[in-house]
């Protein structure tokens, strides 16, 4: 059996190597001729899947995708030639989430404003959106919940209009990107929107670039006026529209989910699905292979202030760092796709224990499980 799997991609030589010979490859450059004789196909959002890529197709019977997202991947297609597909739902949610937190913390500091005084509206309530509820609930943080998908069949959450979540402080996108149906997410935010939104509004996109109208954007933003962006994905990537860089407060190169968790569990969800396609039992685990993070936790002698919350999460993740490279590297030939390719170690929240002195009760520890760090066994 021959196997192709994007060289992004942790863990991907290992577990594949079980089923048949592997080759790795570079997603974005995925020629039609590489695909001859192949049968499994593992890639991540870079891989466009459509009509064009298949042309040499001749053996292929499962792609499987280590994302979130499947807007890259022509899915009746493959249904239509019989082809599996599998993504891997949830797989860096918690990333994406800490990234959000990482983001909330370095501009409320920039701004001198306390998070507990905002409103944050959670447009997209899915995986993502979950995991930052509970972490806005841990923080204090008051929210907005914005999904007309999910709206009519939740009896316990309320929702609002995306009108409505226009006027909370912070507003943070985690939807698919849809162009069809009643309420697509292609350019939902325009211009338009943009300047409906009272001064001083938090704008984060970490969904898919195309969610914002990137030229109404720049429009806005250099006509003066304030909106705290934070962009880690862009139209056209990896084409960053260069004007627009210097406009945003904290810009990445689409590397919210790039925890080291996040993205080897992605592997790991289709390496299972690739197992059961092919009538197998998984004999490997992704426990096996993570290796323990450089920070493996904390040990508190006081109550966690908000200070303190907040310098656990830096230390574990700070989305600076990666903002200066981004600006350092991104605009530069092939930048935008090394600072993925060779994206350092990132470790997600869970991977540091906190405990604390015999004077911290665990009433005061449980607001930072609830934020995503662990409990000691
Ligand atoms: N920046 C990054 O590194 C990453 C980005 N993503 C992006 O985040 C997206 C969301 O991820 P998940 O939460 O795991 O997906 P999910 O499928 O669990 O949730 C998406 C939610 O968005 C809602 N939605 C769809 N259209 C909407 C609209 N017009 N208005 C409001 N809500 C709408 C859906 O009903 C659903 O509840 C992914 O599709 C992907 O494009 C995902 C992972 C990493
Ligand atoms: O999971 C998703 O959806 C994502 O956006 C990925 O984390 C993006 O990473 P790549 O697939 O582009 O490496």
């Amino acid at each position: 059996m021959r196997i192709l799997v994007d060289e992004n991609m942790p863990y991907a030589r290992q577990l594949f190597s079980e089923f048949g010979q592997v080759e790795a490859i570079s997603g974005r450059d995925l020629t039609p001729s590489k695909l001859k004789d192949v049968d499994g196909l593992m890639i991540r959002s870079v891989t466009k899947v459509n009509e064009a890529l298949l042309t040499e197709a001749n053996k292929l019977s499962f792609v499987g995708s280590a994302t979130i997202g499947t807007d890259h991947v022509d899915k009746s297609l493959l249904m239509s030639r019989d082809i599996s597909f599998v993504n891997a739902p949830g797989c860096n949610a918690h990333s994406v989430a800490d990234y959000l937190i990482s983001a909330l913390f370095v501009l409320a500091q920039q701004h001198q404003f306390n998070l507990r005084d905002k409103t944050v509206a959670i447009i997209g309530v899915g995986n993502i959106g979950t995991r930052v509820i509970d972490k806005c609930e841990a923080l204090g943080i008051n929210y907005l919940l914005c999904d007309p998908f999910k709206a009519p069949a939740d009896a316990f959450r309320q929702y609002v209009s995306l009108e409505e979540a226009a006027r909370a402080d912070i507003i943070t996108f985690h939807v698919p990107l849809t162009r069809d149906g009643q309420y697509p997410t292609f350019h939902m935010v325009d211009e338009a929107f943009l300047s409906a939104l009272n001064p001083g509004t938090v704008l984060v996109n970490a969904s898919r670039g195309e969610v914002i109208d990137n030229k109404a954007l720049y429009h806005v933003l250099s006509q003066g006026k304030q909106l705290p962006t934070v962009l880690d994905v862009w139209e056209n990537e990896p084409h960053v529209m260069a004007e627009l860089l210097p406009l945003v407060e904290l810009a990445t190169a689409h590397i919210a989910g790039y925890s080291l968790e996040g993205k080897a569990r992605g592997t790991e969800m289709i390496y299972q699905a690739f197992a059961d396609h092919c009538g197998r039992r998984v004999s490997q685990h992704l426990e096996d292979f993570l290796p323990h993070p450089e920070i493996a936790g904390f040990n508190l002698g006081q109550p966690p202030t908000p200070e303190i919350v907040q310098r656990l999460v830096h230390a574990v993740y700070d989305v600076r760092r990666d903002d200066k490279l981004f600006r350092e590297h991104a605009l530069a030939g092939k930048g935008f796709d090394w600072l993925r390719r060779f994206y350092p170690e990132r470790r997600e929240l869970s991977s540091a224990v906190i405990t604390g002195n015999p004077s911290v009760t665990s009433l005061q520890l449980a607001p930072l499980y609830q934020l995503g760090f662990s409990r000691p066994d």
